[in-house]
Parts: C-alpha cells; sequence; structure tokens
C-alpha cells in the first residue's frame, strides 16, 4: 500500500531534528508525534521506522545518497523509506528519484568496504577491531545495526508467568521464551502495552532480558539490606524488589531526582513496598556515608556509552565520542569506589554496564581490585550456578547482541572479604 505523500515531509523535519544529536532521537520522535496529533499510527510507524533506518545505515546511506540529486536530507529519508516499506510504497518521487532509488537499493551491501558495512563511526570500528578483531565487528554491527524483539518481565508477585502468557494471547500477542531469565517474556510485536491491563495492573515490565539476569546476578535475599546505586528509572530496582519478595529494604538511590521520579508510577503499579527513592548528591553523599557497612547487597548499575543498546538507541553511535568515554571512566570508577563503602563484610557488589567497550568494564574492575584490597572477585561462573541461569561465562558476564539476543550487558560481581 502507498504511504501519504506527507509521510516524506514529516520524516524530513524529524530527521534534521535527530541528526543535530542534541538529545535521545526517541525523546525528538515523541515530542514530534505529541506536536502532530493527526498524524495516524501507521505514518507514525512508518517515520520512527524509517528515522531508526537511517541512524543505522547512516554512512552507507551517505555514500549511497552522493549519487543522487535533489537535497540530501531528503535522499536519506527516501532511502530509509525504502528500505522500510519498498520504493513502490513511496509517493511523489521523481522519475529521477525512482530510477536512483532503484539502482542504489539493489547493491549489494555485503561487498562494502568493511567500516562502511559495520555503519560505525571509525573511532567505534577501530577500538572493537582491537577486542574483537575486523570479522568479529562486522559480524557484531550487523546484530547491532537490527532492530530489537521486545523483552518483558513478568512480575511474580502479581502473576505468574503462565497466567502472563495467557492474558498476553487475548490480545493477541505471541510470547516465546527467552533461555536465560526466568521471569522473562520475548514479543516480536510493538505493541501499545501501556493501555493492557495486565501492564496497568503491574503484571508486566519492559525490560531486556539481559538486564533481568543482571538483576538476579545480584543475588538480594528475602528480608535483606540492598542498595541499587544508580537507580534511574528503576528498571533493575523493580526487578530486585520482586527477587526480594517485597520484604527488606531495598534502597534507589540516583543523583537524578528526574529519572527517579519516573520510578514513582512503576513502582506503585508494581505493589512493591519495600522500595526507598533517594535522591544523593553524588557518590560520597552523606547519605551513602551513614549506610557504609551495612549493606548485604550493592549494584552499581553505572552510567556508560549505552553502546550495548544500540539496536533500541541507533542514534548513540553517532552521538558518543571517545573523549566523553574518558570522562565515563573517571566517573565510573568514582562511584564503584563511592558505593563500595556501603557493603558489609561477607556483602557483595555487582559492577555493571549496558557497554560493549572493555575500557568501561574488565579496565573499571581491575583498577577497583588493585586499589580496593578488602575486594574479591567471585567468578560470574559460581554466581550463574548459584542463580540456576544456564550461561557459560568465566569471570565475567558478557552478554552480546550477536550471541545472546540480548542488549549488550557487562557484570562483575565483587566481595568484600570477612
Ligand atoms: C545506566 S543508568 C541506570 C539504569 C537503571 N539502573 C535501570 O535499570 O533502568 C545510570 C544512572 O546512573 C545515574 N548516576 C550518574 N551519576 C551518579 C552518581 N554519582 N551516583 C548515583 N547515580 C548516578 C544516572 O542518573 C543514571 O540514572
Amino acid at each position: 500500500m502507498r504511504l501519504p505523500p506527507a509521510v516524506v515531509s514529516h520524516t524530513e523535519e524529524v530527521l534534521r531534528e535527530v541528526l543535530r544529536f542534541t538529545g535521545p532521537a526517541d525523546g525528538t520522535l515523541s515530542r514530534y508525534f505529541r506536536e502532530h496529533p493527526r498524524l495516524g499510527g501507521r505514518e507514525r510507524g512508518m517515520i520512527a521506522e524509517s528515522i531508526y533506518a537511517v541512524l543505522r545505515n547512516k554512512l552507507v546511506y551517505t555514500n549511497f545518497a552522493e549519487s543522487g540529486t535533489g537535497p540530501a536530507m531528503r535522499r536519506l529519508v527516501l532511502l530509509g523509506l525504502a528500505d522500510v516499506a519498498g520504493v513502490e510504497a513511496i509517493s511523489g518521487l521523481s522519475p529521477e528519484e525512482t530510477a536512483w532509488l532503484e539502482r542504489v537499493i539493489r547493491v549489494d551491501r555485503e561487498a562494502l568496504q568493511p567500516q562502511l558495512k559495520a555503519n560505525l563511526p571509525e573511532w567505534l570500528y577501530r577500538k572493537l577491531a582491537q577486542d574483537v578483531g575486523e570479522d568479529g565487528v562486522i559480524k557484531m554491527a550487523r546484530v547491532l545495526n537490527s532492530p530489537a524483539p521486545l523483552d518483558l518481565r513478568v512480575n511474580i508477585l502479581k502473576v505468574s508467568r503462565e497466567e502472563a502468557i495467557a492474558e498476553l494471547a487475548k490480545v493477541p500477542l505471541q510470547c516465546e521464551l527467552p533461555p536465560y531469565a526466568a521471569s522473562a517474556l520475548r514479543i516480536y510485536k510493538k505493541p501499545a502495552l501501556q493501555n493492557l491491563p495486565i501492564f496497568k495492573s503491574g503484571g508486566i515490565e519492559v525490560q531486556d532480558e539481559g538486564s533481568q539476569v543482571l538483576a538476579q546476578l545480584v543475588g538480594a535475599r528475602r528480608g535483606e539490606m540492598v542498595v541499587d546505586f544508580c537507580a534511574g528509572a528503576g528498571g533493575k530496582t523493580l526487578a530486585l524488589g520482586a527477587i526480594m519478595r517485597n520484604t527488606g529494604r531495598l534502597y534507589a538511590f540516583d543523583v537524578s531526582e528526574k529519572r527517579l521520579a519516573k520510578l514513582k508510577p512503576r513502582l506503585a503499579r508494581s505493589g512493591l513496598s519495600n522500595v526507598h527513592p533517594t535522591v544523593i548528591a553524588h557518590e560520597n553523599d552523606a547519605k551513602v556515608k551513614r549506610l557504609a557497612g551495612k549493606i548485604d547487597r550493592v549494584l552499581v548499575d553505572a552510567p556508560c556509552s549505552g553502546l550495548g543498546t544500540l539496536r533500541r538507541n541507533p542514534d548513540v553511535k553517532w552521538r558518543m565520542q571517545p573523549q566523553a568515554i574518558a570522562e565515563l571512566n573517571e566517573k565510573q570508577f568514582s562511584i564503584l569506589s563511592g558505593a563500595s563503602r556501603l557493603v558489609k563484610p561477607g556483602g557483595r557488589l555487582v559492577y555493571a554496564t549496558c557497554s560493549i567497550l572493555s575500557e568501561e568494564n574488565e579496565a573499571i574492575v581491575e583498577r577497583f581490585l588493585a586499589t580496593h584490597s578488602a575486594f574479591q572477585l567471585v567468578p560470574v561462573k559460581q554466581v550463574l550456578e548459584e542463580q540456576g541461569i544456564p550461561l557459560e561465562m568465566e569471570n565475567y558476564l558478557k552478554l552480546l547482541p550477536q550471541v545472546h539476543n540480548t542488549d549488550g550487558f557487562f557484570a562483575a560481581v565483587l566481595e568484600r572479604r570477612q
């Protein structure tokens, strides 16, 4: 079916804004849709998908666009729409544009030079190639540049996984059971979840399976004192609260009042009453010092580049710069050190990121261990066995989209000696 001609101009307008990279692309899209309430569901879907296609394929599209005519932004949009809906679905094309699109859309992208094929900025391509080799980057990029399925976490305090599957089947939504997290469901559609009764009543939350595995790795138990140090909007807080069966005390710390505010409605839906959202000024805040040595489990889900989430946030690879990563590394080390003071003897500290770069992951943990002799590494292999999670790992948890079909996640478990 042909798309209304206005889809091209709307997509062009949004893309111009998105490519300024002044904020996350999903925020720009939501704002644009709020400001244009008359756009229908199909148009919105097409605009969003083509914007994401341009972000995923920007290098290749820019290369293809060199051979076309007319405004560069329009050429990028036409390539996005052609990939998402097919050339024949686009209205208002000139005969030259149709001929150009039909020609470039058939180019064998596998034959392009490696960095172009990977669609990554040069600095990132080089960094990843150092870690996983050139072939490895291409394989990784192929998956990082594809859309992700939608993972849900079933709130077992409210419904069982079977009940959730039956409830979603009525929508109708078919669920898969992903292999690693016991409360996870996977769907391959993008339904308006917030309208479903099971979502409104707190039976399900959106959460990548990898993020759920990470919450399990913390190993929080009933009645314990637990801190989610970088709680944000509380994705992992909610999972931890459920794992603790709504007992004990779970502090949700964050420096961002705005992010913690987003946790409030989710908490209300979840039925949890053991969570204490707390704004802290920084990692050495007096509120942190007061709890020093008292906490059983501390999760540091550190601020990071977010490069493990490229399937969902393809703009991150263009917005992130090497200098920003070096600054993040200092912050990561400082937050981990600050949070470590909370851990009581025999207690555990879990350092996690959604990054695929070793400098945000292993390097931070190694630096921490070299300067904090009270802590030792607990091999993740052991923790996965304790938790009954069927994943093959050694010292660290390293989830990769191209291997595990989750976002890219890293975690290390550290224990304070008795
Ligand atoms: C990766 S996000 C957390 C995501 C969250 N845990 C979740 O599962 O949805 C990192 C968070 O760290 C917070 N942050 C940054 N600096 C911090 C600090 N010094 N102390 C505590 N939190 C901090 C940010 O505001 C951000 O919300």
